[in-house]
């Protein structure tokens, strides 16, 4: 079966003042897929995905999001799209539950905060604020809100920096669980083996272009096909799986 592209990005251009920060990248996403936006620092990341979810302006180039272009229909693209709020986004005098009432009622839709709270690991935080939690219990707070406008799209802008590496691997298990419920999840990242596990296909983004955009094996394959050995031998586990068997997969920030 074809494909759907569920966005459509050409000849994107974004210019601050002198500086031009994304230099005419093209890419495609499809429906229900994971695709990453890896690149160092700076790389221009965050711009492309700001532009997409129409909080930024861009300098020239057309972005279409499931058949709505950007330049003459930025309201229905908001529509379908899910975005993680900054933390200040959040009223500092509202718990989880109270806040998710609060979405609701501007989204006009009906959600049980219970059951959302529940599929993130959150039941026990009903009545927490949001300053309250940890970092990996904030990272899924803030997933879980950008569920409640029911998007076909949702926009993940490193959504795991600064977590140890249980609640890393519990955020990609949710991710991965978002995405086989129908969602398209579009994220960034600088980790790579974050990449390797959730995306299906990646763009790698360089100083404002896309210089490489395949799946995370056939970039790996072309690497080895062009004869690159890593000077080590590979072992069959490295640090992290060692931390994480002496350590549990229990999230350890309740
Ligand atoms: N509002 C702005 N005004 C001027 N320059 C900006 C602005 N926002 C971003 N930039 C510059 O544009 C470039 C791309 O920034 P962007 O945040 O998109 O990169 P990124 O790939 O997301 O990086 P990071 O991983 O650090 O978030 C950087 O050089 C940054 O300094």
């Amino acid at each position: 079966m074809e494909k759907r592209k569920i966005i459509e990005v050409k000849d994107l251009v974004k210019q601050y003042g002198d500086f031009t920060a994304v230099k005419g990248i093209s890419f495609d996403v499809y429906e229900n897929e994971i695709f990453g936006l890896l690149g160092p620092n700076g790389a221009g990341k965050s711009t492309t995905l700001e532009i997409i979810e129409t909080l930024r302006d861009k300098t020239s180039g057309t972005v279409i999001v499931d058949g709505y272009d950007l330049d003459k229909d930025p309201e229905s693209i908001k529509k379908l799209i899910g975005v993680q709020l900054q933390s200040s986004g959040y009223y500092p005098g509202l718990n989880l539950t109270e806040l998710i009432e609060l979405f609701c009622g501007l989204y006009n839709q009906e959600v049980n905060p219970k059951e959302l709270l529940a599929s993130f690991n959150l039941e026990d935080k009903a009545k927490a604020k949001y300053k309250e939690l940890s970092g990996g219990q904030k990272q899924r707070f803030s997933i879980a809100t950008t569920l409640i406008n029911k998007p076909k799209i949702i926009f993940l802008d490193e959504p795991t920096t600064g977590l140890d590496p249980q609640a890393r691997r519990n955020l990609w298990d949710l991710i991965q669980e978002v995405r086989a419920k129908g969602t398209t999840v579009v994220i960034t990242t600088h980790y790579m083996d974050e990449a390797e596990f959730l995306c299906d296909r990646c763009a790698i983004v360089d100083s404002g272009r896309i210089i490489a955009l395949e799946s995370p094996d056939s970039l790996i394959d072309q690497l080895v096909a062009g004869g690159f050995e890593r000077k080590k031998e590979v072992k069959k586990a490295n640090l992290e799986d060692v931390f994480i068997h002496m350590t549990g997969k229990g999230l350890r920030e309740d």
